[in-house]
């Protein structure tokens, strides 16, 4: 199970600060959505740069021209791309192809998916590397989680590995955890954190115990 920083509401120099903080509890760090329009893939590559040995994910929510999209997310330095579980098969095969030219994977976001489990099962059958589940901003702020559709697609997805995101904080990771996802996503749960090191750090250790208990 790996933890994936996302970033937010932050601008290039933000998101630097930030990561040189937590870098050695992260697996992966999130350009998130808000960053790209504000500051293109600029700072995808800023962050690859910064931190080589760390996965750069680019959220782009891809709705179509996956290929493209995927292309310049790819050649920016990005290894994970997001493409969204709502779009049209042929965006998703797209930019699996185009990923698979570049080493890179795509990370399908079923943001907003109505029939979530059949269209986990179809994005399944098309190659993707994660499938996503997520609960966006606006109805986290109604009072929404990600939890129980994280327990609906990790009994419909065979082939891709499983992520979840969405509002994650130190006290609800356990429940988290206890699904077996094989992507944790935190955004304000360590970014808005006074102790964002003490946070991450202590993510790491709940993720690493939460493997450990089902490898034995
Ligand atoms: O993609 C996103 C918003 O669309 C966020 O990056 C994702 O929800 C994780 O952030 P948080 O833990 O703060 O919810």
């Amino acid at each position: 199970m790996k933890l994936q920083l996302a970033l937010d509401l932050v601008d290039i120099q933000g998101a630097i600060d930030i990561v040189s903080e937590v870098q050695e509890y992260v697996d992966v760090v999130e350009i998130g959505t808000p960053i790209v329009i504000n500051e293109g893939l600029h700072a995808v590559k800023a962050l690859k740069e910064a931190f080589p040995k760390l996965d750069v994910l680019a959220d782009l929510k891809v709705m179509d021209a996956g290929g493209y999209e995927v292309m310049k997310a790819s050649e920016a330095g990005a290894s994970i791309v997001t493409v969204l579980g709502a779009s049209n098969d042929s965006t998703i095969r797209g930019a699996v192809e185009e990923a698979k030219k570049h080493g890179t994977q795509i990370l399908i976001d079923m943001i907003n998916v109505p029939n979530l489990a059949e269209r986990a099962a179809q994005v399944d059958a098309l190659g993707v590397d994660y499938i996503c589940v997520h609960t966006g901003y606006d109805l986290q702020a109604e009072g929404q989680s990600p939890f129980e559709d994280l327990q609906t697609i990790k009994s419909v997805v065979k082939n891709a590995k499983t992520a979840v995101a969405g509002g994650i904080k130190l006290d609800t990771l356990p429940g988290v955890i206890s699904a077996q996802p094989d992507l944790v996503i935190v955004g304000g749960g360590i970014a808005s954190q006074d102790d964002k090191a003490g946070t991450a750090a202590e993510m790491r250790r709940l993720i690493q115990e939460g493997s450990a208990s089902v490898q034995v």
